[in-house]
């Protein structure tokens, strides 16, 4: 299957690509101009990006793009509940691979923090995520359940997590299937981002892909809440 063979909601758009590698420079270039238009125009860029184990090259290619990364903001739309130097880290993934070189002038801030409990942490992230500019560009996964961010199906808080118009920046999660206690940007903030890109590789993401287009129970495969116009779809076999 091709995502050309998908039918797409009105709006959205796909970009294919022959490889993860062509495909990471094409979205670190697409990613590059977008967040020079938004320093242009407001002097700063914002920039949420995502975990897990697919974006490592785009971050390599991105941070060798040449931009005033001094006036870049950049956040994780999710993060597991571990310290940077845990190898599970989103904030210790970002720092290897993203934040190096010019990249390191970017202004880094992690929803992960050290408290006695999740909850608190999560609290803490929210009135952190309080005082982001507003999101010029978000890059999001999706995994094979239909999961995106954090946002996982079977998890408690997910119903207030997935609301329209929740004040809530950030929550607690728990992803019933795999390690480590999460935090995630709700859907009304990753909602509110100028531009929005999914970015998946492999046919099983595919799958997922077509599965979640079949259906509307957001709570079901949560990717879903954002398969909505002007989202572009980066893929790649
Ligand atoms: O657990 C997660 O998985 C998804 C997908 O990760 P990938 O490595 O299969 O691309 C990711 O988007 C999400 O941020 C992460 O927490």
């Amino acid at each position: 299957m091709a995502i050309s063979e998908l039918k797409l909601p009105q709006g959205v758009s796909a970009h294919e690509f022959k490889s993860p590698v062509l495909l990471a420079e094409g979205l670190a270039l697409n990613v590059a101009k977008q967040l020079s238009d938004a320093i242009d125009a407001r002097g700063t860029a914002t920039l949420v990006v995502s975990g897990g184990r697919s974006p490592v090259a785009f971050f390599q290619h991105l941070a060798r793009q040449t931009l005033d990364w001094s006036n870049v903001v950049v956040t994780l739309a999710d993060e597991r509940w571990v310290p940077v130097e845990h190898a599970d880290s989103n904030a210790g993934l970002l720092k290897r691979y993203l934040l190096q070189g010019p990249a390191a002038k970017a202004q880094f801030l992690s929803l992960y923090s050290a408290t006695a409990n999740l909850e608190q942490a999560a609290e803490q992230a929210d009135r952190l995520l309080g005082e982001l500019p507003p999101i010029d560009v978000l890059i999001l996964g999706m995994g094979d359940d239909g999961h995106t961010a954090s946002l996982f199906p079977n998890s408690p808080n997910l119903a207030d997590a997935l609301k329209v118009d929740g004040s809530r920046r950030c929550w607690p999660m728990l992803a019933p299937t795999v390690p480590h206690q999460r935090l995630t940007m709700s859907r009304a903030l990753l909602a509110s981002a100028k531009n929005t890109v999914l970015s998946i590789s492999g046919q099983s993401k595919l799958t997922t892909l077509s599965a979640a287009l079949a259906g509307d129970d957001v709570a079901a495969m949560p990717i879903r809440a954002f398969l909505q116009p002007t989202l572009e779809i980066y893929w790649c076999p």
